[in-house]
């Protein structure tokens, strides 16, 4: 049985402007077509309470994902039976789950097993509405096969191609479907509707402004230092702070510093005590001079990139790429042109931990949503001491940055205080009416006309990625028939499969039992990096053909894929990865694109245009 229904988290102590107040009192109500909706009695006061406290309890469900695989949106249900008279909120609820991964069972799923018989005519809560695209219905089905006889959605899906789709889904099978801001309209459900908007902030934003997610932190004294005079900053804020600091770098897809902070800090920027996702670190420095030796270059604790001005010590530049640091030049190296590159590369959330300098460039240039100060009761005074924000161009008080939606906590000894510069984006008021939803089409697609891009499984045509969640059945390195889980399960693991060695058998294991692709996919990369003895001799050459083999059998498994592909019929197909030259286009188009191409070739087989047996190579 699911804990107790607990108290929800703290609200902000004080607030100002609250962007979720607005929310609620912009969000239009969108004239869709009802099925069960019309034998619905007006809600009590009473109801609605209970309604806003479990979906609320349905985002604190979503919020447990967080981090743990990255990118994918933090999807929780919550299914709690009819109230009577006498039942406390508590004992309502009867299944919960979340989803772990894109590719692992959904949270309606969980929920719904969970919950078993006593879900029959009961509600259940999702903090967003699923994102039931390319055919996998999962969701829907399994709260339609549960019983499920209503569902009350905090957040309609912010990505144009899935949003309304489930809704629809769930109202076509004759299920009571309230939306928060459109059926569900009461002052009750701001805190439950803020808890959804923060549990997915990353994602909204994503959609609404094409940036990731920035959040800017620092540590500082009571007298406003980020470090002494000297530079020496470690450490300002205390133990239970820095292990708060951690979770923010589990939940974020990449930390930020600039150049001094290496030079000053040789910071390692990892989330050591958080078991999970590991965040990539980014450098940017425009000089290039850093240090030969630094934490930062140790790349089997984190992947680093290092942001750099185009031109700048090509020397250096090779000396990092030799140690496994991936060094991306810009023609004018700025917080927003790295920030659209992390767009580019599918990060939802990035974390600053900057100095003073490159935080006022990135809050200049509108990039920071969030700020996290942790304050110690310290003074390290020092006219020269470096202070959190840098030069800023203010002269009054009157233009100083409000923080809205701003909490403070006690932390030990030291006080967190977080607030976001920007709005979390509510995107309702531009939902479309369900005949304004586009179909999968090249026609519709967002993509340059004959040129079709995918990378992230969210985009519309994400299910040609090898992480969309598409299991398929074939041999393991046994011979037996395995299921598994995606492509790239299926492609990591025969990096090992076929060596006679116990460690290279541990490793295939690992990735069997890897919990999503992103998963695997790390596990595959880094025992690589790691071990390059445990990969088999012929990788490079068969790599291609172990790929072919497990994209046709998943072309093949799943029709509705299938029908996707020859709907791209004389377009392009790229793979729109910025980093993976091989497989990708890379970012400026100099990558091979060999997914691209392995698909095209797959469509022209199936059109009968292509022989099945010629080299991959040659198709493009
Ligand atoms: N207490 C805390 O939370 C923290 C404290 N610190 C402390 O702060 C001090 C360093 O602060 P600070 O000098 O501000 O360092 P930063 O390293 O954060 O920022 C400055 C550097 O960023 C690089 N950069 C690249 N692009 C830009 C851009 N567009 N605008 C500005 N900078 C850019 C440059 O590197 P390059 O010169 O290589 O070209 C520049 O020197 C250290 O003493 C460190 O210990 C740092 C982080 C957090
Ligand atoms: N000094 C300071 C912080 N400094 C930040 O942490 C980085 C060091 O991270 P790591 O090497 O992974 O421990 C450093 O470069 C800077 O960005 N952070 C804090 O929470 N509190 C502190 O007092």
């Amino acid at each position: 049985m699911p804990p107790p229904l607990g108290a929800a988290a703290p609200a902000p102590a004080a607030t100002a402007p609250s962007f979720i107040h607005l929310a609620l009192s912009t969000r239009r109500r969108v004239p869709a077509p009802r099925a069960a909706a019309a034998a619905s009695v007006p809600a009590s006061h009473s109801s609605h309470e209970h309604d806003a406290l479990l979906l609320h309890r349905a985002a604190d469900v979503a919020d447990r994902s967080a981090g743990l695989t990255s990118p994918h949106p933090n999807f929780g249900c919550v299914i709690a039976r009819p109230k009577r008279e006498t039942d406390s909120a508590d004992s309502l609820v009867v299944g919960e789950g979340f989803l772990y991964a894109q590719g692992t069972p959904c949270a309606e799923l969980l929920a719904a097993q969970e919950a078993g018989e006593h879900a029959r005519g009961a509600t259940a809560y999702l903090n967003l509405e699923p994102g039931d695209c390319y055919g996998d219905s999962t969701a829907v089905r399994s709260l339609v096969q549960a019983g499920i006889t209503r569902v009350v959605v905090g957040l309609r899906h912010p990505l144009k191609h899935l949003r309304g789709k489930a809704i629809q889904a769930l109202r076509s099978e004759g299920i009571q479907v309230d939306v928060v801001g459109e059926d569900l309209q009461n002052i009750l459900f701001e805190e439950a509707l803020k808890s959804c908007l923060t549990v997915n902030a990353p994602l909204l934003y994503r959609a609404a402004f094409h940036v990731p997610f920035s959040v800017l932190k620092y540590a500082m004294t009571a007298d406003g230092k980020i470090a002494a005079s000297s530079g020496h900053a470690s450490w300002i804020s205390g133990k239970a702070s820095r292990g708060r600091v951690f979770e923010l770098r589990g939940r974020s897809d990449a930390i930020i510093v600039g150049g001094n902070t290496v030079r000053f800090d040789d910071p390692r920027l990892t989330a050591r005590h958080i078991k999970g996702h590991v965040p990539v670190r980014i450098v940017m420095s425009q000089s290039l001079n850093l240090p030969e030796e630094a934490n930062l270059w140790n790349v089997n604790d984190a992947y680093t990139i290092v942001a750099t001005q185009r031109g700048a010590r090509r020397d250096f530049q090779k000396k990092l790429a030799r140690k496994g640091v991936e060094v991306v030049e810009f023609d004018m190296l700025n917080p927003r042109d790295v920030m659209s590159y992390c767009y580019d590369r599918g990060y939802l959330s990035v974390l600053w931990e900057c100095g003073g300098t490159l935080a006022a460039s990135a809050i200049s240039a509108s990039v920071i949503h969030k700020v996290y100060v942790f304050m110690a009761p310290k003074i390290i005074g020092g006219l020269n001491a470096p202070t959190p924000v840098g030069e800023l161009g203010m002269s009054q008080m009157t233009q100083a940055i409000d923080l809205i939606d701003h909490s403070y906590e006690k932390i030990d000894r030291d006080m967190l205080l977080s607030g976001y510069i920007q709005p979390i984006p509510d995107l309702s008021p531009v939902i479309p009416s369900m005949d304004e939803i586009p179909s999968v089409d090249p026609e519709v697609s967002p993509y340059e006309t004959n040129i079709i891009s995918f990378y992230k499984t969210w985009d519309t045509f994400g299910a040609f990625s090898n992480f969309s969640p598409h299991p398929i059945h074939m041999p393991d390195e046994n011979g037996d028939s395995f299921m598994w889980p995606t492509v790239e399960h299926y492609y990591q693991a025969h990096k090992f499969i076929g060596m006679d060695n116990p460690e290279a058998r541990i490793i295939v294991q690992e990735i069997k039992l890897a919990k999503s692709p992103e998963e695997a996919a790390r596990i595959g990369r880094t025992r690589q990096k790691e071990f390059p003895e445990l990969v088999r001799a012929d990788w490079e050459t068969t790599k291609i053909d172990v790929m072919y083999r497990a994209i046709k059998h998943k072309f093949s498994t799943y029709p509705s894929l299938t029908n996707m592909l020859l709907s791209t019929a004389g377009s392009v197909l790229v793979e729109a990865s910025p980093h993976d030259l091989f497989w990708g286009g890379g970012r400026e188009g100099e990558g091979l694109n060999y997914l691209g191409r392995l698909l095209m070739q797959l469509r022209s087989e199936i059109l009968g245009t292509f022989p099945a047996s010629v080299e991959v190579g040659e198709a493009a």
